[in-house]
């Protein structure tokens, strides 16, 4: 209560608004039939392993609706305030009867992620596409590379990332992402095996179609996406994706060449992730042709 004439009255805490409150506000439907709708499929990662990639496959279905750029609701703090009607209003504009997707690759190694999602809804579909984890490293470390370059900074050379003191630098936080069995256990915590399709991104790389036939197979999707929605491109080296006779390939940020490593050091990190992938692969109930 007010003691002095000019105190002003303590204001109640704020109440936190709740991040999956749905309100009156989120937007309407489109007068042509369309609609923004929540994913029913999120890509969760990992990041480097092709995710860029799989959605972009997967966007050649006519029953898939893909959000264009990364949302990082569930990651980034500053997004998931702004509650489940941002969310909503970062997809795009689909037909009822479509499934919307979204990619995020650094979901899957954001420990707050997995609840956040379930959630939301604990019937959503999830894709982790993976790739040989010490592969992974090294396309994590050339992303960074480039992205310094662009900045003009200073630029680190493989061997002292990778190392200190000779043995592996347990520092190197690219590491940690490619610690498969660490990040799936979280998200088993919520979301029961079958919820999550495994696709092999070294696969999908060497030969997208069978992978792609996996996903539809999980998903539910009549089988559309054929033989004749890739064709190889001898200049990229990777297949590039053919959409109503429309050729695209991924940007040149995608499918660069790796940094080469010393034998002696490419080894110590094989043996660094030998037990960690036999334990994923215990978790998954499969084994993938890693070094
Ligand atoms: N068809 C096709 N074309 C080009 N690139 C392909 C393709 N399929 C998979 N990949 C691999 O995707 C890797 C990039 O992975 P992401 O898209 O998940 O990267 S990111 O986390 O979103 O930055 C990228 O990694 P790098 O080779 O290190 O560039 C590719 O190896």
């Amino acid at each position: 209560r007010p003691t002095h004439p000019g105190d002003v009255p303590p204001s109640p805490a704020p109440v936190q608004p709740d991040p999956f409150a749905l309100n009156d506000s989120s937007p309407s439907a489109h007068p042509n039939g369309t609609l923004q709708q929540l994913p029913a499929v999120i890509i969760i990662g990992v990041r480097k392993g092709g995710t860029r990639a799989l959605i972009e496959m997967l966007s050649l279905h006519s029953a898939v609706a893909a959000a264009q750029n990364e949302v990082h609701f569930f990651d980034w703090e500053s997004h998931f305030q702004r509650g489940l009607p941002w969310y909503l209003s970062q997809m795009p504009f689909s037909l009822p009867e479509q499934t919307t997707v979204e990619k995020t690759p650094a979901y899957f190694t954001s420990a707050k992620v997995p609840e956040r999602v379930w959630r939301m809804n604990p019937d959503v579909k999830l894709l982790l596409i993976l790739r040989d984890p010490t592969e992974r490293v090294l396309s994590d470390y050339t992303q960074v590379y480039y992205n310094r370059l662009q900045k003009h900074k200073r630029l680190q050379p493989i061997e002292s990332v990778l190392l200190k003191d000779g043995e592996i630098n347990l520092d190197y936080r690219a590491l940690n992402r490619s610690l498969y069995h660490l990040h799936m256990e979280n998200w088993l915590r919520y979301f029961p095996l079958d919820s999550i399709h495994v696709v092999d991104g070294d696969q999908l790389i060497r030969d997208p179609l069978p992978e792609m036939k996996q996903v539809e197979r999980f998903l539910e999707l009549e089988p559309q996406i054929n033989a004749s929605n890739f064709y190889f491109n001898k200049t990229k080296g990777f297949y590039c994706l053919r959409d109503h006779g429309r050729e695209r390939c991924l940007h040149d940020s995608k499918g660069r060449a790796h940094p080469l490593v010393d034998p002696s050091i490419l080894q110590k990190l094989f043996r660094y992730f030998h037990e960690p992938n036999r334990k994923f692969f215990e978790l998954v109930g499969r084994t993938f042709n890693w070094s």
